[in-house]
């Protein structure tokens, strides 16, 4: 299975044609795989330089630290850190329990969540006396992703043959939420094991998913036409501007009525390790933009794609109950 890495540009500085072209790719690739890769994105490979300094730094500030602004459980939106172990993805899907609750499926990771800067309901925390820096820049990226992801939503428009605005309208005011993750040093043995993954297979709850993923590896998506396997989304290569993953999520699936489903994704041992049964995989980082509809907006499915032949799916519900349903089963 080949993802195609799409030319942006088409749409947002292209012909009626070229935009027309780039939304029916781009659509396709949601339908045929569940994800899509972009270039000339409009996320200037400087600033996702400075992105990855940024979090690295960030989570290596100190525990104690880290704990000043750490995420409290809870349904609602995540905000500030959450240390190793505090959420697990694999009780998201009931292939990855094998009768299992999921408790002891950990995820050895660690992130740091934040969403739009004036959310006064569900405020963010940042590490103001640790590094002051971090709040500037991350607002700042947050704008630029709830930007590109908007002209997703209008090419996805294009090519679902939507009126304008049926999805660009669902997302104003953002709701979004930007992560930032860093996986730790991990043996190989510890994951052949079957108990701790970086990330286990899940599916994101917003509409889209915009991710950056540094050089170490290890991203996959369920390959369709094998269900159950998975197929490696690799790192851009060396000296090339960085490629943005886009993975449909599960509001999207909502809206849509099953017409484009979710991406089926996980984070495991990188492609060039694959044979090896020992050794220690690197520090790993990766951004995650998880793209939401408003929160007062319904997330059941549009009318235009309801019909006899394909009945309703799904309930209507606001996006923040759908969000407080699913992060319920994350802890
Ligand atoms: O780190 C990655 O590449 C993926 C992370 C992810 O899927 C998530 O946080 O939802
Ligand atoms: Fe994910």
């Amino acid at each position: 299975m080949a993802l195609e890495t799409l030319n942006f540009e088409l749409f947002t500085k292209g012909s009626d044609e070229e935009q027309k072209q780039l939304g029916d790719a781009l659509t396709k690739s949601f339908e045929n795989h569940g994800f899509a890769k972009l270039i000339n994105h409009g996320i200037p490979s400087d600033i996702v330089d400075e992105l990855f300094k940024m979090m690295k730094k960030f989570f290596s500030l100190s525990r104690e630290a880290k704990e000043k602004i750490v995420h409290e459980p809870s349904p609602n939106p995540q905000r500030g850190w959450s240390r190793k172990g505090a959420e697990t993805t694999s009780k998201l899907r009931k292939d990855n329990l094998n009768g299992s609750t999921g408790d002891e499926l950990t995820d050895e990771k660690e992130h740091f969540d934040c969403g739009p800067h004036d959310d006064f309901e569900f405020p963010n925390l940042w590490p103001t006396e640790d590094m002051p820096e971090f709040q500037g820049f991350m607002e700042k990226y947050f704008e630029l992703c709830q930007k590109v992801s908007l002209q997703i939503m209008q090419a996805l428009e294009l090519g679902l043959r939507l009126p304008k605005g049926a999805l660009v309208s669902r997302c104003i005011p953002a709701a979004s939420e930007l992560r930032v993750l860093h996986y730790p040093p991990v043996n190989i043995e510890t994951i052949m094991d079957g108990k701790i993954k970086r990330t286990w297979p899940h599916t994101d709850f917003g509409i889209i998913t915009l991710l950056f993923q540094d050089s170490v590896g290890g991203l996959e998506l369920e390959d369709r036409t094998k269900p159950g396997t998975f197929a490696p989304v690799l790192p851009t290569k060396k000296g090339q501007s960085p490629e943005l993953v886009i993975n449909i999520s599960d509001t999207c699936q909502r809206l849509t009525n099953d017409r484009i489903t979710a991406g089926v994704h996980q984070v495991s041992l990188p492609f060039h390790t694959r044979g090896q049964t020992s050794g220690e995989l690197p520090h790993r980082y990766s951004s995650v933009f998880f793209f939401k509809a408003s929160r007062e907006t319904n997330v059941g499915p549009l009318p235009q794609f309801i019909s006899e032949k394909t009945p309703r799916l799904y309930e209507d519900m606001t996006a923040l109950q759908f969000h407080k349903q699913m992060t319920k089963i994350l802890y």
